[in-house]
């Protein structure tokens, strides 16, 4: 299909970015302005309650963001109310409201006590006439009274000029000329659909810079978010937009965290701990229900997991080998997976982390049927491994925990569920409610076992195999009890049977043999 062509945008469309050699970026030269809780917000699906934005805001001052928009105090009372939770935090954070071009708006905002507003204009024709029906003196002229008013109210105001990535340069120079006359404290770019090039957002930039503070607002409809935020910062924006895990109106906003650690890792500048990183993307993920793909730089679940026998031998010999920069840097930690690529030297570590050691011939068999489990598309577990490894050297295991019965009721009443386990030569049972029928198994699981026999759930996650309503879902856990840990992962048409069922196996594995003192693991090799 032929090119739509750079409709509007005001630049000659060579590819040319030598625009990033002349940058330069220091420490303190770069602020984060985040907007998970107003355009992040504006994903489709997303709604956060107020303790969520709390937590969120919370979160992202500890981790020493510069400013965060709370929501669009002119949505509803309730939004006001979510605002003003925000804003009685007590945060070091600026704390911010979006307001359209209207008086009533930044009132709004006032009275949700915020430090700053956002006051978005019109800058593209398509916009000023197609959407809004004004013309662009009006929309000058305006944005100056409502800047003065907002300054008058003792507000922080920046100015965003909507679609700007699509107006003409020269009328956004005048707007942002007008806005700082006014006594605005910054304007910002915003490539409101991210249709921009690099070039484009670098010229808009550089063009704004001339007339005073200037920030960025990239969208990734061409995947270009964070290159565009660069090529923001390097035309002279200090402030950057963005939102944690890049939710936001259709393909998302820049990602926020992928901004910090490549400012991080490329330039030494840190507008945020990046320490705090993973923390902050798994509870943005957890409150608005996105999901994070595994793939995901910073936050995806295989962003640190080496798996092919190449990459897990050079990663054991040199743990930046195959990394740019060390996952702690992040919150987070390094995994070597086992699959179809693996190789003798991941499989021997992955096996010495259980105390089990073998032979030359007994690892080239264990590493021969680890692939094959890896070839039918299944993630290795440690259990896994430990029958194969058990099976190739003749042992059989004695299980010490073992589910008997389980039935489980939910409904509009509270969940509830029973067990029967066999504990070495004792048969137990206990009842439990929960906040549904897994949780409630799992609390009638740790009623029978006792404090004798407690474990700490890592982390706990379901997959359906198949689509309909009698799909199998395959449930993988993370279980451990002291410092050992073992991933199991169990499948049933029932969630809560393939979910006892999961623990129970993984507490098995991490309890010594039957005849062993406790505190010892499994038995190596003899
Ligand atoms: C309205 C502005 C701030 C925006 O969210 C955008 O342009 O994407």
């Amino acid at each position: 299909m032929k090119s739509d062509g750079n409709e509007t945008t005001p630049t000659d469309s060579e590819f040319s970015m030598d625009f990033f050699s002349n940058t330069t970026l220091s420490d303190g030269d770069v602020q984060f302005l985040d907007t998970t809780l107003r355009d992040g917000e504006q994903a489709p699906g997303v709604s956060l309650s107020p303790d969520q934005k709390a937590d969120i805001a919370r979160r992202l001052d500890d981790a020493g963001v510069a400013a965060i928009e709370a929501g669009s105090a002119c949505t509803s009372a309730a939004e006001r109310e979510t605002i003003r939770r925000v804003t009685s935090l007590g945060l070091d954070a600026r704390i911010t409201s979006f307001c359209r071009g209207v008086e009533r708006d930044v009132d709004l905002a006032l009275d949700c006590d915020v430090d700053g507003v956002h006051i978005v204009v019109p800058a593209s024709d398509r916009h000023i006439e197609g959407k809004v029906g004004s013309s662009r003196e009006d929309v000058v002229e305006k944005t100056g009274e409502l800047v003065a008013y907002a300054k008058e109210q003792g507000l922080w105001v920046e100015v965003i000029g909507e679609d700007g990535s699509r107006a003409d340069y020269d009328y956004l120079e005048a707007q942002a000329e007008a806005a700082f006359e006014a006594g605005a404290d910054r304007f910002c770019f915003a490539d409101t659909v991210g249709h921009a090039s690099p070039e484009a957002v670098y010229e808009g930039v550089a063009r704004l810079a001339d007339h005073g503070p200037v920030g960025v607002h990239t969208h990734d409809d061409l995947g270009l978010a964070v290159t565009n935020a660069f090529a923001g910062l390097a035309a002279g924006a200090d402030l950057v937009h963005g939102t944690i895990n890049g939710i936001g109106e259709r393909a998302g906003n820049v990602a926020l965290e992928e901004v910090a650690i490549a400012l991080w890792h490329c330039y030494g500048v840190e507008p945020m701990e990046t320490e705090a990183l993973y923390d902050l993307a798994t509870a943005v993920s957890e409150a608005t229900g996105v999901r994070l793909p595994p793939n995901k730089a910073v936050s995806g679940e295989n962003a640190f997991a080496h798996e092919s026998g190449i990459h897990t031998d050079g990663t054991l010999k040199d743990e930046r080998m195959y990394e740019p920069y060390p996952p702690e840097a992040v919150g987070r930690e390094r995994r070597l997976v086992l699959g179809k690529h693996a190789g003798r030297a991941g499989v021997r570590a992955a096996l010495a982390e259980h105390d089990v050691e073998l032979d030359d011939d007994a690892l080239a068999a264990v590493v021969e049927r680890v692939k094959t489990l890896g070839e039918k598309g299944r993630r290795v577990t440690d259990a896994d491994l430990l029958t194969i490894a058990e099976d190739v050297r003749g042992r059989s295991r004695e299980r010490r925990v073992e589910l008997l019965d389980l039935t489980a009721a939910s409904g509009q009443g509270t969940p509830s569920a029973s067990v029967r386990l066999r504990v070495d030569d004792d048969e137990r049972s206990a009842a439990g409610t929960g906040s549904g029928p897994v949780d409630a198994a799992m609390s009638a699981v740790r009623q029978a076992l006792g404090s004798e026999f407690s474990f700490h759930l890592e982390s706990y996650h379901v997959d359906a195999i198949t689509g309909g309503t009698d799909a199998v879902v395959t449930v993988d856990v993370e279980v451990s009890r002291g410092d050992r840990s073992v991933s199991v992962s169990a499948s049933d048409a029932d969630i809560t049977v393939a979910s006892v069922t999961a623990v129970l196996d993984a507490l098995d594995r991490l309890l010594p043999e039957a005849d062993a003192e406790e505190g010892d693991t499994v038995p190596a090799d003899d």
